[in-house]
C-alpha cells in the first residue's frame, strides 16, 4: 500500500553556522563574567555617593546577562524542515483529513470587511480537496457588512476558486494577486487573458458593492434576498448584546448554492457571531476560538485547525499539504500537537521603521524553539490538531489520529438544526462549570492566549513545529505607527508576564513534562517585560552620573575596560551580521536598534507596571484591537520613514523625557568639556559619554519630532513642555542635591 515504505515527509536540518555561533556565544559569556567580576572587585568605598548607584548597577548587568543566556538557549539549535507533498499524495492523497479553517475578525471599522473577504478567498482557493475544506468566519464585532461581505465573496468564489485552480495561480487572494501586476499579466495565454479580464471585472464589481456597503449600509435587495439579516433585525442591540448569530453559507449539503461555475464542489463556508451580553467577560479571541471549536464539531470536524487572523492571507496554496507532511508523518508525526508557520507582513516599508517585521521572532526564535522541542504559538498561520487543541493528552499508544481512517470526521447535518443548535453552542452561558477556557480550548485570562495555549499543549506531551518555506505561506497587516506598535507589543509583554505570574509559570507547570532548555528559551519570551528594568536603569543613570563628573565605569587604561568592549562591540557587530542575514538593510539595523530601546523603556516598562498590579488584582487588561487601516497623510509620512507620534500618549512623555534628559545631560558634559573644566575627567568618563552620546543619536527622531517638525506626526507642544520640564528638573535636581 505504501511506497517507499521508510522515507519519511519531512526533513529535518540543524543551522550550518552553529558551531561558530556557539563560539562566540562562549567567548562573550567569559566577558560578561569580566563584567560582574569588576563590579564585585570595585565596590566604591562606605559612604560615596555613587554606592548604591553601583550595586544597582550591578544588578541591572547581572540580570541582563542572565536574560542573555537565555536568549543563547534559544537559539543554540536551530533546526529547518523541507517536506515531501509528493510523497504525502502518493500514500494518501484519497484519504487526507478534513481541515477548519477559523479566520477572526472583530471590528469592521478597523478590520475593513474587505479585507476578511480577501483572507477568506485565498484559503478557500487551497490546493485542497475541497469536500474536506471548512472555513468558519468568527466575528466578534457582529457585523451586518462583514457578513454582507462573506455572502458576496461566495458568489464570486464561485469563480475564482476554479480561475486560480486551473491557472495555478499564487497568491490567491485576490486583492493581492490583482495588485501584484507581475503575478496578474504573467502569462499572455489567450483562454488566460480572457479569463482574467472577466474575473477582473467581477472583482472590482463586488469590491464596489462592499465598499458601498460600508458606507451605506447593506442594500434593501440583499437584505431581501438572504433571510440571515433578519437575525440582526429580530435579536440585534449592540455589538456588545446580541444573540449568537450563525450562518452556514456555503455547505455541500446545498446542492445548487455551493458549487463552482465548473459544477465542483466549493469549501463549506460558515459565518458566526457568538451572543455577547454586556454582564459576561466575552474572552476576546480565545472565546470566539473556543465557539468556534464547539461549532465546526458538528459541522464538518476537520482534524486539523487553521487559525487566521483576518489580514493573514495565503501566498502559498500548498501549505496544507505541507502541514500534512508533519502530522502524517509515519514516525514522528504522532506526537505533532501543532505546526506553527511564521507571520509576514506586506505592509513593512524598506527598512522596517518600526521593526514590525519580526524578523527575528520568526526566523531565529521560531527555530532556536523548534529544535529544542517546539516553537510556542504565535496565535495566527498555526494549524492544530483539534484533539490536541480540545484538551486531550498525548498517547504514545494511541495511532496517528489523522492517518486513521476508521475514525468518521465528517458529520451529517441538517443546517437548519446546526444553525438552530449552534445558538447554545456559542452562548455565553454555556462554558459555565466546564472545563472550557481551563483544559479545553484556549486558556483564558491571559493578553496572549495564543502562548499559554500553546505551552498547555506542550505540557499535555505533545510537540510542535515550526515550518518556514522559502516561498511564504502568508501575507498580514502589521501596525503602520509608533503608538500602534508601542500598544501591541505592551499587550504582549504584559500577557507573558501574565504566564510567568501565573499558575502556568515555565518551569513550574512544565516542570518535567517539557525539556529544561526548551523551558529555559520560554523563559526569554516570558521576561520580555522584566528587562525594561535595567534598560531604564541604564539609560537614566549613567548619564545623570555623567552631570556630576562621576564615573561609573572603568577608565580608558584600566584592562577593565577590555570585557566593557568587548561585550558592546561583540554584540554590534553581531545584531548587524544577523540583520544583514536575514534580508534586512544597515538603516533597517539601525532602526531595529531604536526600536528595541523604545520598546524596552516604555511599552514593557508600563506592560511590567501593570502585569504587576494585575497580578495583586488592581488593574483590567484589556484586548486592543490593532488597526489595519491607515489616515492619507499618515500613510505619506510612513512611506517617507518619518516617525508618528501625533499624539500624548504616556508612552511618548516617558520616550521623550528620556531622550532630553540624555540631550541636556551630553550637553553639559561637552560644555564642561570645551570649558576644559578641571572637574571633568575624560579619561574616567569615556564609556558614560560614549552610552549617552549613541543614546542621543538613537533618539534624533524624537528631536526633530519636538523642535523642528510641523506637520500632524510631530510631538504635541503640550507634551514637549511637560517633557522637557521633566528632563530638566530630574537633571537639576540631580545635580543640585544629590
Ligand atoms: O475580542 C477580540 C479581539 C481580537 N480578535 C481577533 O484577534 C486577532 C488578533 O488581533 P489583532 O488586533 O490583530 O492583534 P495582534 O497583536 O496583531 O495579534 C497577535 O497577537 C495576538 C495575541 O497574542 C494573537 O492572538 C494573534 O494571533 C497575533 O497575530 C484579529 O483577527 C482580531 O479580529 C477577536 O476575534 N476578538
Ligand atoms: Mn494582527
Amino acid at each position: 500500500m505504501r511506497s517507499g515504505e521508510q522515507q519519511s515527509l519531512f526533513e529535518t536540518r540543524k543551522d550550518r553556522t552553529r558551531h561558530i555561533r556557539r563560539l562566540y556565544t562562549v567567548s562573550v559569556f567569559v566577558a560578561t563574567c569580566f563584567v560582574w567580576a569588576f563590579r564585585l572587585t570595585h565596590i566604591p568605598a562606605n559612604g560615596e555617593a555613587r554606592q548604591w548607584a553601583w550595586f544597582s548597577l550591578f544588578l541591572a548587568e547581572l540580570w541582563s546577562g542572565i536574560y542573555w543566556l537565555f536568549y543563547q538557549v534559544l537559539r543554540w539549535n536551530m533546526v529547518f524542515r523541507t517536506t515531501f507533498p509528493n510523497i504525502l499524495s502518493e500514500r494518501y492523497e484519497s484519504r487526507l483529513p478534513g481541515v477548519d479553517i477559523f479566520v477572526f475578525t472583530a471590528d469592521a471599522v478597523v478590520e475593513p470587511p474587505l479585507m476578511v473577504i480577501n483572507t477568506v478567498l485565498s484559503v478557500m482557493a487551497y490546493d485542497y480537496p475541497a469536500q474536506k475544506l471548512s472555513v468558519y468566519v468568527s466575528d466578534d464585532g457582529c457585523s451586518e457588512i462583514t457578513f454582507y461581505a462573506l455572502l458576496e465573496a461566495s458568489s464570486f468564489a464561485k469563480h475564482w476558486v476554479p480561475f486560480c485552480k486551473r491557472f495555478k495561480l499564487e497568491p490567491r487572494s485576490p486583492a493581492a494577486f490583482f495588485n501584484n501586476t507581475h503575478a496578474s499579466t504573467k502569462s499572455h495565454d489567450h483562454i488566460y487573458v480572457k479569463h482574467l479580464a472577466t474575473i477582473r471585472k467581477l472583482y472590482e464589481e463586488m469590491k464596489r458593492r462592499v465598499e458601498d456597503a460600508t458606507k451605506l449600509g447593506v442594500p434593501s435587495e440583499a437584505r431581501s434576498k438572504h433571510n440571515g439579516f433578519s437575525q440582526w433585525e429580530n435579536s440585534y442591540t449592540s455589538r456588545r448584546d446580541h444573540d449568537t448569530i450563525l450562518q452556514i453559507v456555503l455547505h455541500k449539503n446545498d446542492l445548487h448554492g455551493s458549487k463552482d461555475e465548473d459544477g465542483c464542489i466549493l469549501p463549506t463556508l460558515v459565518y458566526m457571531a457568538r451572543e455577547k451580553r454586556p454582564q459576561y467577560h466575552s474572552h476576546y479571541k480565545a472565546g470566539a476560538i473556543n465557539s468556534l471549536l464547539r461549532i465546526s464539531s458538528k459541522i464538518s470536524r476537520g482534524k486539523i485547525i487553521l487559525f487566521l487572523d483576518c489580514d493573514m492571507y495565503s501566498t502559498n496554496s500548498q501549505s496544507v499539504r505541507d502541514v500534512l507532511c508533519f502530522v502524517m508523518d509515519e514516525h514522528k508525526g504522532q506526537r505533532i500537537g501543532y505546526v506553527q508557520l511564521p507571520q509576514y507582513f506586506d505592509n513593512i516599508g524598506q527598512n522596517d521603521l518600526y521593526g514590525n517585521a519580526l524578523s527575528e521572532t520568526m526566523q531565529i526564535h521560531l527555530h532556536g524553539e523548534d529544535g529544542l522541542g517546539g516553537p510556542l504559538c504565535i496565535g495566527t498561520c498555526c494549524f492544530f490538531r483539534r484533539d490536541a487543541l480540545c484538551g486531550k493528552k498525548f498517547n504514545n499508544q494511541e495511532e496517528n489520529g489523522c492517518n486513521d481512517e476508521s475514525e468518521k470526521e465528517v458529520v451529517e447535518v441538517n443546517m437548519q438544526r446546526i444553525e438552530e443548535e449552534g445558538k447554545a453552542l456559542a452562548s455565553c452561558t454555556y462554558e459555565k462549570n466546564t472545563l472550557w477556557g481551563k483544559k479545553i480550548g484556549q486558556v483564558y485570562g491571559c493578553l496572549v492566549e495564543d502562548v499559554i495555549t500553546g505551552f498547555r499543549i506542550h505540557s499535555q506531551g505533545w510537540k510542535s513545529v515550526c515550518y518556514n518555506p522559502p516561498r511564504k505561506c502568508f501575507l498580514g497587516v502589521a501596525p503602520t505607527n509608533l503608538l500602534h506598535t508601542l500598544v501591541q507589543q505592551k499587550r504582549w509583554a504584559q500577557g507573558d508576564l501574565q504566564i510567568l505570574l501565573s499558575e502556568f509559570r515555565p518551569t513550574w507547570y512544565g516542570d518535567g513534562k517539557i525539556n529544561l532548555f526548551l523551558l529555559l528559551a520560554y523563559e526569554y519570551t516570558m521576561c520580555f517585560a522584566t528587562i525594561s528594568l535595567p534598560i531604564l536603569y541604564y539609560s537614566i543613570i549613567p548619564s545623570l552620573y555623567l552631570l556630576k563628573g562621576i564615573p561609573l565605569f572603568p577608565k580608558m587604561s584600566s584592562s577593565w575596560l577590555i570585557p566593557f568592549v568587548y561585550v558592546i562591540v561583540g554584540e554590534t557587530i553581531y545584531s548587524l551580521v544577523q540583520s544583514l542575514s536575514m534580508g534586512g538593510s544597515i538603516q533597517g539595523w539601525w532602526n531595529a536598534i531604536r526600536i528595541w530601546l523604545y520598546l524596552k523603556t516604555s511599552a514593557f516598562f508600563f506592560a511590567f507596571v501593570d502585569g504587576i498590579l494585575g497580578f495583586f488584582g488592581y488593574s483590567n487588561s484589556s484586548f486592543v484591537v490593532t488597526a489595519k487601516t491607515i489616515e492619507d497623510d499618515a500613510a505619506q509620512r510612513y512611506e517617507k520613514e518619518i516617525m508618528e507620534f501625533g499624539s500624548s500618549s504616556p508612552y511618548f512623555t516617558v520616550l521623550a523625557t528620556l531622550a532630553l534628559l540624555n540631550l541636556f545631560c551630553l550637553l553639559s558634559t561637552l560644555k564642561d568639556f570645551v570649558l576644559a573644566k578641571s572637574a571633568f575627567a575624560g579619561e574616567k568618563m569615556a564609556l558614560q559619554v560614549l552610552l549617552c552620546g549613541v543614546l542621543v543619536v538613537i533618539n534624533s527622531p524624537i528631536y526633530q519630532a519636538i523642535f523642528l517638525r510641523k506637520d500632524k506626526g510631530r510631538i504635541p507642544t503640550s507634551l514637549s513642555v511637560k517633557s522637557t520640564a521633566l528632563a530638566f528638573t530630574a537633571c537639576v535636581f540631580f545635580k543640585l542635591f544629590n
